[in-house]
């Protein structure tokens, strides 16, 4: 029997993704709802209860309200794009790269937290230096971003791409968070086993998917010795043998003038470098990825294939 995969909110655009990514799949039973119906909740309910795995592409709320309806239910599994539960602790969080381990617990895990698109750039940079002793404790980290504008859903789209909506937004870059208190903060903190919460400044480009993810370190402030040479060289130690993390060679990142934060549109992929100078005093630990790529859907169905492998 095929397994039965539910994507609850699959008319939003994370939802639409993972859609996409499935459409020429055999090996799976897509259980649907017609998208007049997608906030019926008797009809969400029975889908919920009838999925293997479930997959919340909802807003932290109708997330919450979506597990509670499972409740009991011992036979589906879960998989939550949104902010909801990425810090609890009954939760695998959904990175399957950031430790030799996770991999194995996600595979195994009945409840799986997505990671947040800028999270999964800013702990595939942080958390190997500071398991590699490069990154001390108390470090004050600053993580700075630009999403393209799909990272806020339907509701950002339009304003980005309909100059008659009331709310539309003219600014070809913007930044915002700026209380400095964006919901991605604490799940880089656990995940990045930081101690201190980062200073996270994001900001939106004006084009649709692409991500960019910049954590600059001051080398004197590190781990005694630590070079750019060897903080990269961590980075490599860390990503070898898999194949979505790329850390890119410092010959080749050293040539490179600019970063097109969307090179990577539509690519399930994120490429890592360190930029700097030999001998400098400071390094730019970058991440590209796709906000809805490695950022959310390509996550999701990388986590939802790995399940279904247990
Ligand atoms: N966009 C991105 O790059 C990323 C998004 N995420 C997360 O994924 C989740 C979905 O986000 P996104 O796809 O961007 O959002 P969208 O707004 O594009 O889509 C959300 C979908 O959920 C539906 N929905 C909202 N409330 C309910 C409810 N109570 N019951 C049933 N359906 C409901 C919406 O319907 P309606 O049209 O009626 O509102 C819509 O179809 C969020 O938690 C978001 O934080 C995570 C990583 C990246
Ligand atoms: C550009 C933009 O608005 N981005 C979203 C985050 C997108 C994302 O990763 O979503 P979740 O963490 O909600 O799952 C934001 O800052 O809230």
């Amino acid at each position: 029997m095929k397994p039965k995969i539910f994507i609850d909110g699959e008319h939003g655009t994370t939802g639409l993704q993972i859609r996409a990514r499935m459409a020429d799949r055999r090996d799976l039973e897509l259980l649907s709802i017609a998208e007049a119906e997608r906030r019926n909740a008797a009809m969400r309910e029975d889908l919920l209860n009838s999925a293997d795995i479930a997959i919340l592409c909802l807003p932290d709320d109708a997330s919450r309200e979506a597990v509670a309806m499972v409740a009991g239910n011992n036979r589906v599994r879960i998989i939550d794009t949104s902010t909801a539960h990425r810090v609890a602790p009954d939760w695998a969080y959904g990175f399957a790269e950031m430790d030799k381990a996770q991999s194995a617990k996600i595979r195994d895990a009945r409840h799986v937290a997505n990671p947040g698109c800028y999270p999964t750039g800013a702990i595939g940079l942080i958390r190997p230096l500071r398991q590699a002793g490069i990154l001390p404790d108390g470090y004050p980290v600053t993580v700075n971003a630009v999403s393209g504008y799909s990272g806020g859903g339907k509701q950002m789209i339009a304003q980005m791409e309909d100059e008659q909506s009331p709310d539309h937004i003219s600014a070809p870059h913007f930044l915002y968070g700026l209380t400095l208190k964006h919901k991605h903060v604490p799940e880089m903190k656990m995940h990045g086993l930081l101690e201190r919460a980062p200073v996270f400044s994001p900001s939106v480009g004006k084009f649709p998917q692409g991500m960019i993810v910049q954590v600059p370190l001051y080398l004197d402030d590190l781990a005694p010795g630590a070079t750019l040479e060897n903080i990269h060289a961590a980075l490599v130690e860390h990503y070898a043998d898999q194949s979505i993390v790329e850390v890119v060679p410092l010959a080749e990142s050293e040539k490179l003038a600019r970063i097109d934060a969307t090179e990577l549109a539509g690519k399930d992929t994120m490429k890592l470098f360190v930029f700097g100078a030999s001998g400098g005093a400071h390094v730019n630990l970058l991440a590209l990825l796709d906000n809805l790529g490695k950022g959310a859907s390509g996550a999701a169905v990388q986590n939802m294939d790995l399940m279904l492998s247990a």
